[in-house]
Protein backbone atom coordinates (compact mmCIF):
# COMPACT_ATOMS: atom_id res chain seq x y z
CA UNK A 1 0.00 0.00 0.00
CA UNK A 2 1.25 3.48 -0.93
CA UNK A 3 0.28 6.57 0.60
CA UNK A 4 2.41 9.56 1.05
CA UNK A 5 2.55 12.07 3.82
CA UNK A 6 3.83 15.43 2.14
CA UNK A 7 3.05 19.59 1.87
CA UNK A 8 2.05 20.61 -1.65
CA UNK A 9 5.34 22.44 -2.29
CA UNK A 10 3.51 25.61 -4.16
CA UNK A 11 1.87 25.43 -0.82
CA UNK A 12 5.07 25.21 0.93
CA UNK A 13 6.71 28.26 -0.74
CA UNK A 14 3.74 30.24 -0.78
CA UNK A 15 3.38 30.32 2.93
CA UNK A 16 6.94 29.32 4.39
CA UNK A 17 6.32 30.74 7.70
CA UNK A 18 3.05 28.95 8.17
CA UNK A 19 4.32 25.65 6.89
CA UNK A 20 7.08 26.04 9.32
CA UNK A 21 4.82 26.80 12.55
CA UNK A 22 2.83 23.25 11.60
CA UNK A 23 5.68 21.35 10.51
CA UNK A 24 7.38 22.00 13.85
CA UNK A 25 3.84 22.27 15.87
CA UNK A 26 2.70 18.49 14.54
CA UNK A 27 6.27 17.73 14.74
CA UNK A 28 7.11 14.21 13.57
CA UNK A 29 4.77 13.23 11.19
CA UNK A 30 4.32 15.40 7.47
CA UNK A 31 0.55 15.41 6.05
CA UNK A 32 -0.45 13.60 2.65
CA UNK A 33 0.38 14.42 -0.45
CA UNK A 34 -1.29 13.14 -3.99
CA UNK A 35 0.01 9.89 -4.48
CA UNK A 36 0.92 8.54 -8.10
CA UNK A 37 -0.11 5.21 -7.59
CA UNK A 38 -3.84 6.04 -6.68
CA UNK A 39 -6.13 9.03 -8.15
CA UNK A 40 -5.40 12.26 -8.16
CA UNK A 41 -6.83 13.53 -4.70
CA UNK A 42 -6.96 17.41 -3.19
CA UNK A 43 -3.93 17.26 -0.63
CA UNK A 44 -6.16 18.07 2.31
CA UNK A 45 -8.64 14.85 1.76
CA UNK A 46 -5.81 12.20 3.16
CA UNK A 47 -4.87 14.31 5.28
CA UNK A 48 -8.35 14.44 6.75
CA UNK A 49 -8.53 10.77 6.35
CA UNK A 50 -5.52 9.41 7.90
CA UNK A 51 -4.25 12.56 10.14
CA UNK A 52 -6.23 11.43 13.67
CA UNK A 53 -4.13 8.32 13.43
CA UNK A 54 -0.90 10.60 13.44
CA UNK A 55 -1.43 13.51 15.93
CA UNK A 56 -0.73 12.97 19.57
CA UNK A 57 0.11 9.64 19.43
CA UNK A 58 3.19 7.98 19.94
CA UNK A 59 5.29 7.11 16.74
CA UNK A 60 4.59 3.21 17.09
CA UNK A 61 1.21 3.45 17.73
CA UNK A 62 0.63 5.88 14.96
CA UNK A 63 2.01 3.67 12.61
CA UNK A 64 0.33 0.61 13.71
CA UNK A 65 -2.67 2.42 13.27
CA UNK A 66 -1.98 2.90 9.77
CA UNK A 67 -0.47 -0.61 8.78
CA UNK A 68 -4.02 -1.77 10.76
CA UNK A 69 -5.86 -0.15 8.00
CA UNK A 70 -3.53 -0.18 4.47
CA UNK A 71 -0.88 -3.40 5.43
CA UNK A 72 2.14 -4.88 6.33
CA UNK A 73 4.06 -2.69 3.70
CA UNK A 74 2.98 1.43 3.61
CA UNK A 75 5.24 3.76 1.96
CA UNK A 76 5.50 6.95 3.64
CA UNK A 77 6.34 9.99 2.41
CA UNK A 78 8.01 12.10 5.46
CA UNK A 79 8.62 15.79 4.22
CA UNK A 80 11.42 14.94 1.27
CA UNK A 81 12.40 11.51 3.18
CA UNK A 82 10.51 8.59 1.53
CA UNK A 83 10.11 5.61 3.73
CA UNK A 84 8.31 2.42 4.27
CA UNK A 85 6.50 1.02 7.14
CA UNK A 86 7.45 -3.20 8.21
CA UNK A 87 4.45 -4.04 10.05
CA UNK A 88 4.73 -7.87 9.58
CA UNK A 89 6.95 -10.90 10.46
CA UNK A 90 6.82 -12.11 6.80
CA UNK A 91 7.63 -8.60 5.17
CA UNK A 92 10.36 -8.28 8.47
CA UNK A 93 11.77 -11.63 7.32
CA UNK A 94 12.32 -10.18 3.65
CA UNK A 95 13.83 -6.63 4.88
CA UNK A 96 16.69 -8.27 7.47
CA UNK A 97 16.97 -11.86 6.16
CA UNK A 98 16.28 -12.24 2.49
CA UNK A 99 17.57 -8.90 1.46
CA UNK A 100 19.04 -8.18 4.26
CA UNK A 101 22.47 -7.15 2.48
CA UNK A 102 19.96 -4.51 0.56
CA UNK A 103 18.99 -3.06 3.30
CA UNK A 104 22.22 -2.70 5.43
CA UNK A 105 22.31 0.76 5.45
CA UNK A 106 21.41 3.17 8.33
CA UNK A 107 19.76 6.32 7.09
CA UNK A 108 22.05 10.05 7.49
CA UNK A 109 20.85 11.88 10.23
CA UNK A 110 22.19 15.67 10.87
CA UNK A 111 22.38 14.82 14.91
CA UNK A 112 24.04 11.78 14.24
CA UNK A 113 26.45 12.83 11.97
CA UNK A 114 27.28 15.80 14.58
CA UNK A 115 27.80 13.48 17.52
CA UNK A 116 29.29 10.56 16.84
CA UNK A 117 32.17 12.23 14.39
CA UNK A 118 30.47 12.32 10.57
CA UNK A 119 29.40 8.10 11.58
CA UNK A 120 32.73 7.16 13.00
CA UNK A 121 30.17 4.44 15.51
CA UNK A 122 28.78 1.16 14.80
CA UNK A 123 25.17 1.85 15.35
CA UNK A 124 24.85 4.60 12.43
CA UNK A 125 27.52 4.25 10.26
CA UNK A 126 26.91 2.97 6.23
CA UNK A 127 27.11 -0.13 5.56
CA UNK A 128 31.10 -0.41 4.70
CA UNK A 129 34.29 -1.98 5.47
CA UNK A 130 35.08 0.62 7.76
CA UNK A 131 31.48 -0.75 10.11
CA UNK A 132 32.57 -4.58 9.21
CA UNK A 133 35.89 -3.77 11.00
CA UNK A 134 34.15 -1.69 13.81
CA UNK A 135 30.97 -4.41 13.89
CA UNK A 136 33.89 -7.08 14.18
CA UNK A 137 35.47 -5.53 16.72
CA UNK A 138 32.48 -4.73 19.21
CA UNK A 139 31.65 -8.54 18.68
CA UNK A 140 34.96 -9.98 19.31
CA UNK A 141 36.78 -7.55 21.65
CA UNK A 142 33.90 -5.41 23.24
CA UNK A 143 30.61 -7.63 24.04
CA UNK A 144 31.83 -10.95 23.60
CA UNK A 145 30.52 -13.61 25.99
CA UNK A 146 33.60 -13.44 27.87
CA UNK A 147 34.04 -10.19 28.33
CA UNK A 148 30.02 -9.91 29.71
CA UNK A 149 31.03 -12.34 31.71
CA UNK A 150 34.43 -10.16 33.43
CA UNK A 151 31.86 -7.48 33.78
CA UNK A 152 30.07 -9.59 36.81
CA UNK A 153 31.58 -8.28 39.82
CA UNK A 154 30.20 -4.73 38.62
CA UNK A 155 27.32 -6.28 38.23
CA UNK A 156 26.74 -8.06 41.52
CA UNK A 157 28.36 -4.94 43.43
CA UNK A 158 26.21 -1.82 41.91
CA UNK A 159 22.76 -4.56 42.31
CA UNK A 160 23.48 -5.60 46.19
CA UNK A 161 24.23 -1.45 46.16
CA UNK A 162 20.34 -1.10 45.14
CA UNK A 163 19.51 -3.24 47.15
CA UNK A 164 20.97 -2.16 50.29
CA UNK A 165 19.56 1.46 49.29
CA UNK A 166 15.87 0.00 48.80
CA UNK A 167 16.38 -1.86 52.30
CA UNK A 168 17.06 2.00 54.02
CA UNK A 169 13.73 2.85 52.54
CA UNK A 170 11.44 -0.11 53.44
CA UNK A 171 7.83 0.40 54.05
CA UNK A 172 8.00 4.02 52.03
CA UNK A 173 7.27 4.97 48.56
CA UNK A 174 10.43 4.64 46.33
CA UNK A 175 10.70 5.59 42.72
CA UNK A 176 11.79 2.43 40.88
CA UNK A 177 12.57 3.62 37.55
CA UNK A 178 14.68 6.32 39.02
CA UNK A 179 16.46 3.79 40.96
CA UNK A 180 16.90 1.54 37.60
CA UNK A 181 18.32 3.87 35.68
CA UNK A 182 20.76 4.67 38.13
CA UNK A 183 21.99 1.69 38.43
CA UNK A 184 22.50 1.08 34.87
CA UNK A 185 24.01 4.49 34.30
CA UNK A 186 26.58 3.19 37.02
CA UNK A 187 26.91 -0.57 35.52
CA UNK A 188 27.67 1.06 32.27
CA UNK A 189 30.22 3.58 33.23
CA UNK A 190 31.89 1.22 35.02
CA UNK A 191 32.10 -1.40 32.15
CA UNK A 192 33.48 1.11 29.40
CA UNK A 193 35.13 3.77 31.61
CA UNK A 194 36.34 1.01 34.22
CA UNK A 195 35.16 2.94 37.47
CA UNK A 196 32.32 4.97 38.43
CA UNK A 197 32.85 8.81 36.70
CA UNK A 198 31.90 11.84 38.09
CA UNK A 199 30.65 13.05 34.86
CA UNK A 200 28.51 10.32 34.38
CA UNK A 201 25.41 11.85 34.75
CA UNK A 202 26.05 14.33 32.94
CA UNK A 203 27.28 12.51 30.35
CA UNK A 204 24.33 10.20 30.09
CA UNK A 205 21.92 13.27 30.30
CA UNK A 206 24.11 14.74 27.07
CA UNK A 207 23.61 11.61 24.84
CA UNK A 208 20.03 10.84 25.90
CA UNK A 209 19.35 14.93 24.85
CA UNK A 210 21.17 13.92 21.64
CA UNK A 211 19.69 10.58 20.84
CA UNK A 212 16.31 11.76 21.49
CA UNK A 213 16.52 13.44 18.39
CA UNK A 214 17.92 10.48 16.23
CA UNK A 215 14.95 8.88 15.83
CA UNK A 216 14.56 10.76 12.32
CA UNK A 217 11.57 12.49 12.55
CA UNK A 218 13.34 15.51 13.43
CA UNK A 219 12.20 18.67 10.98
CA UNK A 220 16.12 18.83 9.94
CA UNK A 221 16.19 15.22 8.71
CA UNK A 222 12.99 15.26 6.84
CA UNK A 223 14.20 18.35 4.84
CA UNK A 224 17.72 17.08 4.61
CA UNK A 225 18.22 19.42 1.11
CA UNK A 226 17.26 22.41 3.07
CA UNK A 227 20.58 23.92 3.95
CA UNK A 228 19.06 26.67 6.40
CA UNK A 229 16.91 24.75 8.32
CA UNK A 230 19.48 23.27 11.09
CA UNK A 231 20.66 27.10 11.53
CA UNK A 232 16.96 28.78 11.73
CA UNK A 233 15.77 25.90 13.68
CA UNK A 234 18.92 26.35 16.34
CA UNK A 235 19.22 22.43 15.66
CA UNK A 236 22.47 22.46 15.01
CA UNK A 237 24.09 24.72 17.40
CA UNK A 238 22.03 22.70 19.61
CA UNK A 239 23.78 19.82 18.97
CA UNK A 240 27.25 20.99 18.63
CA UNK A 241 26.71 22.26 21.82
CA UNK A 242 25.96 18.80 23.56
CA UNK A 243 28.90 17.19 21.36
CA UNK A 244 31.42 20.09 22.31
CA UNK A 245 30.81 19.55 26.29
CA UNK A 246 30.45 15.59 25.47
CA UNK A 247 34.12 16.04 23.67
CA UNK A 248 35.87 17.60 27.18
CA UNK A 249 34.78 14.86 29.31
CA UNK A 250 35.48 11.89 26.76
CA UNK A 251 39.13 13.56 26.43
CA UNK A 252 39.14 13.33 30.01
CA UNK A 253 38.42 9.41 30.13
CA UNK A 254 40.77 8.69 27.73
CA UNK A 255 43.59 10.72 29.00
CA UNK A 256 43.35 8.84 32.57
CA UNK A 257 43.58 5.69 30.74
CA UNK A 258 46.30 6.73 28.78
CA UNK A 259 48.06 8.26 32.01
CA UNK A 260 47.08 5.35 33.77
CA UNK A 261 44.55 7.71 36.75
CA UNK A 262 41.57 5.99 36.76
CA UNK A 263 40.93 5.42 39.94
CA UNK A 264 39.73 1.93 39.87
CA UNK A 265 38.00 0.00 42.86
CA UNK A 266 39.26 -3.38 44.04
CA UNK A 267 38.48 -6.03 41.64
CA UNK A 268 37.81 -3.19 38.42
CA UNK A 269 41.75 -3.87 38.36
CA UNK A 270 41.10 -7.80 37.11
CA UNK A 271 39.49 -6.44 33.89
CA UNK A 272 39.70 -4.49 30.87
CA UNK A 273 37.01 -1.61 30.23
CA UNK A 274 35.99 -1.04 26.68
CA UNK A 275 38.15 2.03 26.49
CA UNK A 276 41.62 0.17 27.21
CA UNK A 277 40.45 -2.20 24.98
CA UNK A 278 39.85 0.90 21.82
CA UNK A 279 43.25 1.72 23.45
CA UNK A 280 45.03 -1.75 22.84
CA UNK A 281 43.47 -1.76 19.18
CA UNK A 282 44.88 1.54 18.31
CA UNK A 283 48.28 0.48 19.61
CA UNK A 284 47.69 -2.76 17.99
CA UNK A 285 48.35 -0.87 14.46
CA UNK A 286 47.01 -4.25 12.11
CA UNK A 287 43.66 -2.79 11.49
CA UNK A 288 42.25 -1.61 7.87
CA UNK A 289 41.23 1.22 9.14
CA UNK A 290 43.74 2.24 11.85
CA UNK A 291 41.77 3.79 15.31
CA UNK A 292 42.08 7.51 16.15
CA UNK A 293 40.84 9.47 19.20
CA UNK A 294 37.60 10.54 17.72
CA UNK A 295 36.62 6.09 16.39
CA UNK A 296 37.46 5.50 19.96
CA UNK A 297 34.94 8.31 21.81
CA UNK A 298 32.44 7.44 18.74
CA UNK A 299 32.15 3.68 20.14
CA UNK A 300 32.17 4.69 23.47
CA UNK A 301 29.34 6.96 22.64
CA UNK A 302 27.36 4.32 21.15
CA UNK A 303 28.04 1.63 24.08
CA UNK A 304 26.31 4.77 26.42
CA UNK A 305 23.45 5.26 24.15
CA UNK A 306 23.01 1.85 23.26
CA UNK A 307 23.75 0.09 26.87
CA UNK A 308 22.07 2.24 29.55
CA UNK A 309 18.64 3.07 29.33
CA UNK A 310 17.49 -0.31 27.05
CA UNK A 311 18.37 -2.25 30.24
CA UNK A 312 16.97 0.21 32.67
CA UNK A 313 13.59 0.64 30.91
CA UNK A 314 13.18 -3.49 30.75
CA UNK A 315 13.40 -3.31 34.37
CA UNK A 316 10.75 -0.96 34.88
CA UNK A 317 8.32 -2.59 32.36
CA UNK A 318 9.18 -6.03 33.82
CA UNK A 319 8.47 -4.44 37.45
CA UNK A 320 5.33 -2.61 36.23
CA UNK A 321 4.03 -5.76 34.33
CA UNK A 322 4.56 -8.21 37.59
CA UNK A 323 2.87 -5.41 39.52
CA UNK A 324 -0.15 -5.85 37.05
CA UNK A 325 -0.32 -9.35 37.31
CA UNK A 326 -0.06 -10.97 40.86
CA UNK A 327 -0.12 -14.22 39.46
CA UNK A 328 3.06 -13.98 37.51
CA UNK A 329 4.22 -12.00 40.67
CA UNK A 330 3.55 -14.44 43.13
CA UNK A 331 5.31 -17.28 40.56
CA UNK A 332 8.78 -15.43 39.61
CA UNK A 333 9.22 -15.11 43.79
CA UNK A 334 8.16 -18.42 44.67
CA UNK A 335 10.90 -19.80 42.16
CA UNK A 336 13.53 -17.50 42.78
CA UNK A 337 12.96 -18.06 46.93
CA UNK A 338 12.63 -22.16 46.29
CA UNK A 339 15.90 -22.00 44.22
CA UNK A 340 18.09 -19.72 46.45
CA UNK A 341 16.84 -21.57 49.99
CA UNK A 342 17.36 -18.52 52.58
CA UNK A 343 20.68 -17.68 50.80
CA UNK A 344 21.84 -14.04 52.00
CA UNK A 345 23.04 -12.60 48.94
CA UNK A 346 22.58 -13.83 45.48
CA UNK A 347 25.66 -14.19 43.11
CA UNK A 348 25.20 -14.01 39.00
CA UNK A 349 25.88 -18.08 39.22
CA UNK A 350 23.13 -18.62 41.51
CA UNK A 351 19.95 -17.32 38.26
CA UNK A 352 21.26 -19.76 35.77
CA UNK A 353 18.18 -22.04 37.10
CA UNK A 354 15.64 -19.14 37.31
CA UNK A 355 14.21 -20.31 34.37
CA UNK A 356 10.78 -18.70 34.53
CA UNK A 357 12.87 -14.99 35.33
CA UNK A 358 14.09 -15.70 32.33
CA UNK A 359 10.42 -16.13 30.40
CA UNK A 360 9.25 -12.98 32.23
CA UNK A 361 11.73 -11.04 30.80
CA UNK A 362 11.38 -12.71 27.29
CA UNK A 363 7.32 -11.93 27.60
CA UNK A 364 7.97 -8.43 28.75
CA UNK A 365 10.68 -7.92 25.70
CA UNK A 366 7.67 -8.65 23.46
CA UNK A 367 5.29 -6.36 24.67
CA UNK A 368 7.85 -3.66 25.34
CA UNK A 369 10.34 -3.69 23.32
CA UNK A 370 13.13 -1.02 24.23
CA UNK A 371 13.68 -0.14 20.70
CA UNK A 372 10.07 -0.50 19.46
CA UNK A 373 10.80 0.72 16.11
CA UNK A 374 13.92 -0.68 15.66
CA UNK A 375 16.81 1.47 14.41
CA UNK A 376 16.04 2.56 11.14
CA UNK A 377 17.59 1.42 8.07
CA UNK A 378 18.36 2.34 4.48
CA UNK A 379 18.08 0.49 1.14
CA UNK A 380 21.52 0.76 -1.23
CA UNK A 381 19.69 -0.59 -4.17
CA UNK A 382 16.23 -1.08 -5.84
CA UNK A 383 14.49 -3.92 -4.46
CA UNK A 384 10.97 -5.48 -4.19
CA UNK A 385 9.45 -6.52 -1.26
CA UNK A 386 5.73 -8.01 -1.35
CA UNK A 387 5.22 -7.33 -4.75
CA UNK A 388 6.22 -3.27 -4.26
CA UNK A 389 9.00 -1.60 -6.20
CA UNK A 390 11.37 -0.21 -3.31
CA UNK A 391 14.28 2.43 -4.56
CA UNK A 392 17.22 2.74 -3.66
CA UNK A 393 17.99 4.93 -0.56
CA UNK A 394 14.40 4.08 1.01
CA UNK A 395 13.75 4.74 4.70
CA UNK A 396 12.90 1.56 6.08
CA UNK A 397 10.76 1.44 9.72
CA UNK A 398 10.30 -1.80 11.48
CA UNK A 399 7.37 -1.69 13.66
CA UNK A 400 8.72 -4.42 16.16
CA UNK A 401 6.35 -3.20 18.82
CA UNK A 402 3.13 -3.88 16.41
CA UNK A 403 4.88 -7.34 15.46
CA UNK A 404 5.18 -8.43 18.82
CA UNK A 405 1.63 -7.91 19.25
CA UNK A 406 0.77 -9.61 16.03
CA UNK A 407 -2.82 -11.70 16.52
CA UNK A 408 -2.07 -13.70 13.38
CA UNK A 409 1.19 -15.44 15.52
CA UNK A 410 0.45 -14.44 19.30
CA UNK A 411 -2.49 -16.24 21.48
CA UNK A 412 -4.09 -13.08 23.54
CA UNK A 413 -1.25 -10.82 22.13
CA UNK A 414 -2.20 -8.21 24.81
CA UNK A 415 -1.76 -10.93 27.77
CA UNK A 416 1.18 -11.18 29.56
CA UNK A 417 1.82 -14.94 29.91
CA UNK A 418 5.58 -15.42 30.09
CA UNK A 419 4.53 -19.38 29.83
CA UNK A 420 3.69 -19.16 26.02
CA UNK A 421 7.23 -19.02 25.59
CA UNK A 422 7.94 -22.23 27.87
CA UNK A 423 7.26 -24.94 25.03
CA UNK A 424 7.97 -22.65 22.08
CA UNK A 425 11.67 -22.75 20.20
CA UNK A 426 10.92 -18.68 19.73
CA UNK A 427 14.42 -16.98 20.68
CA UNK A 428 16.07 -13.73 20.57
CA UNK A 429 18.91 -14.60 18.17
CA UNK A 430 17.05 -12.72 15.04
CA UNK A 431 15.80 -16.06 14.08
CA UNK A 432 12.11 -15.63 14.62
CA UNK A 433 10.58 -12.83 13.08
CA UNK A 434 7.58 -12.01 14.87
CA UNK A 435 10.12 -11.65 18.00
CA UNK A 436 12.30 -8.88 17.31
CA UNK A 437 13.39 -6.84 20.41
CA UNK A 438 17.02 -7.00 19.32
CA UNK A 439 16.54 -6.82 15.77
CA UNK A 440 17.79 -9.41 13.56
CA UNK A 441 20.48 -9.46 10.43
CA UNK A 442 23.65 -7.98 9.92
CA UNK A 443 22.35 -4.82 11.89
CA UNK A 444 20.83 -6.68 14.74
CA UNK A 445 22.15 -5.59 18.23
CA UNK A 446 25.55 -6.83 19.20
CA UNK A 447 24.56 -5.91 23.11
CA UNK A 448 22.06 -8.56 23.50
CA UNK A 449 24.42 -10.66 26.30
CA UNK A 450 25.19 -7.71 28.11
CA UNK A 451 21.74 -5.95 27.82
CA UNK A 452 20.28 -9.29 29.59
CA UNK A 453 22.68 -9.45 32.09
CA UNK A 454 22.48 -6.29 33.04
CA UNK A 455 18.87 -7.05 33.79
CA UNK A 456 18.69 -10.79 35.08
CA UNK A 457 20.88 -9.98 38.13
CA UNK A 458 19.27 -7.13 39.52
CA UNK A 459 15.53 -8.38 38.88
CA UNK A 460 16.32 -11.62 40.62
CA UNK A 461 17.83 -9.59 43.54
CA UNK A 462 14.95 -7.07 43.60
CA UNK A 463 12.48 -9.81 43.59
CA UNK A 464 13.91 -12.00 46.37
CA UNK A 465 14.92 -9.55 48.83
CA UNK A 466 11.43 -7.92 48.63
CA UNK A 467 7.93 -7.72 48.03
CA UNK A 468 6.34 -5.02 46.49
CA UNK A 469 2.75 -2.87 47.02
CA UNK A 470 1.22 -0.03 45.34
CA UNK A 471 1.01 3.25 47.52
CA UNK A 472 -1.80 3.33 48.95
CA UNK A 473 -4.66 4.74 47.32
CA UNK A 474 -2.69 4.31 43.76
CA UNK A 475 -3.33 2.83 40.59
CA UNK A 476 -0.63 1.74 38.35
CA UNK A 477 -0.73 2.88 34.60
CA UNK A 478 1.27 1.16 31.40
CA UNK A 479 1.43 4.63 29.21
CA UNK A 480 4.32 4.69 26.90
CA UNK A 481 6.65 7.87 26.25
CA UNK A 482 8.79 7.69 23.16
CA UNK A 483 12.22 9.01 23.33
CA UNK A 484 15.53 6.89 22.08
CA UNK A 485 13.40 4.25 24.14
CA UNK A 486 10.46 3.40 24.99
CA UNK A 487 9.52 4.45 28.48
CA UNK A 488 6.81 4.80 31.10
CA UNK A 489 5.38 7.73 30.66
CA UNK A 490 5.14 8.07 34.30
CA UNK A 491 7.48 6.74 36.87
CA UNK A 492 7.12 3.58 38.74
CA UNK A 493 6.32 4.31 42.24
CA UNK A 494 6.10 1.25 44.77
CA UNK A 495 6.55 0.15 48.64
CA UNK A 496 9.28 -2.24 49.02
CA UNK A 497 8.48 -4.68 52.17
CA UNK A 498 11.80 -6.89 52.85
CA UNK A 499 11.41 -10.44 52.24
CA UNK A 500 12.46 -12.75 55.22
CA UNK A 501 15.98 -14.15 54.24
CA UNK A 502 18.88 -14.33 56.62
CA UNK A 503 20.52 -11.15 55.22
CA UNK A 504 21.56 -8.12 56.75
CA UNK A 505 21.82 -5.35 55.10
C1 LIG B 1 17.88 -4.91 26.72
C2 LIG B 1 18.92 -4.37 26.13
C3 LIG B 1 19.02 -4.01 24.66
C4 LIG B 1 18.06 -3.99 23.67
C5 LIG B 1 16.58 -4.35 23.80
C6 LIG B 1 18.71 -3.57 22.45
C7 LIG B 1 18.08 -3.43 21.22
C8 LIG B 1 18.71 -3.05 20.05
C9 LIG B 1 18.06 -2.92 18.77
C10 LIG B 1 16.58 -3.18 18.51
C11 LIG B 1 18.98 -2.54 17.87
C12 LIG B 1 18.74 -2.29 16.37
C13 LIG B 1 18.84 -3.61 15.62
C14 LIG B 1 18.47 -3.53 14.15
O1 LIG B 1 18.56 -2.45 13.57
O2 LIG B 1 18.08 -4.57 13.60
C15 LIG B 1 20.23 -2.42 18.56
C16 LIG B 1 21.42 -2.07 17.95
C17 LIG B 1 22.60 -1.92 18.63
N1 LIG B 1 22.82 -2.17 19.98
FE1 LIG B 1 21.47 -2.85 21.30
N2 LIG B 1 20.03 -3.34 22.71
C18 LIG B 1 20.26 -3.60 24.04
C19 LIG B 1 21.47 -3.52 24.70
C20 LIG B 1 22.65 -3.13 24.14
C21 LIG B 1 23.90 -3.01 24.83
C22 LIG B 1 24.10 -3.34 26.32
C23 LIG B 1 24.82 -2.56 23.94
C24 LIG B 1 26.29 -2.24 24.14
C25 LIG B 1 26.78 -1.77 25.25
C26 LIG B 1 24.16 -2.42 22.65
C27 LIG B 1 24.75 -1.99 21.48
C28 LIG B 1 24.13 -1.88 20.26
C29 LIG B 1 24.79 -1.42 19.04
C30 LIG B 1 26.27 -1.01 18.91
C31 LIG B 1 23.84 -1.47 18.02
C32 LIG B 1 24.04 -1.10 16.54
C33 LIG B 1 24.38 -2.35 15.71
C34 LIG B 1 24.67 -2.03 14.25
O3 LIG B 1 24.10 -1.11 13.69
O4 LIG B 1 25.48 -2.76 13.67
N3 LIG B 1 22.84 -2.77 22.81
N4 LIG B 1 20.05 -2.74 19.89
Amino acid sequence: MDIQFNFSLPFFFACPLVVFIIITWFGRFMSLYPNKNLPPQPWTLPLIGHMHHLLGALPHHALSNIAQKLGPVVRIQLGQVSAIVISSPPMAKEIMKTHDLSFANRPKLLSVEIIVYNYLDIAFAPYSNYWRQMRKICVLELLSAKKVQSFRCIREQESWNLIQSIATQRFKTINLSDKAFTLMNTIITRVVVGSRCKDQDTLLELIRGAFDLSGGFDVVDLFPSFKLLPLITGTKKKMMNIRNKMDVILDGIIFEHIEGSVNREGNELNFEDIVDALLRLKDYGGLQFPLNFENIKAVVLDMFAAGSDTSSVTIEWVMSELMMNPRVMKKAQDELRRVLKGKAKIYESDIQELDYLKLVIKESLRLHPPVPLLLPRESRENCEIGGYHIPVKTKVIINAWMIGRDPNYWIEPESFIPERFSESSINMMGTNFEYLPFGAGRRMCPGMLLGLANVELPLAMLLYHFDWELPQSQDLDMLESFGATLRRKNKLLLVPHPYNTNTDY
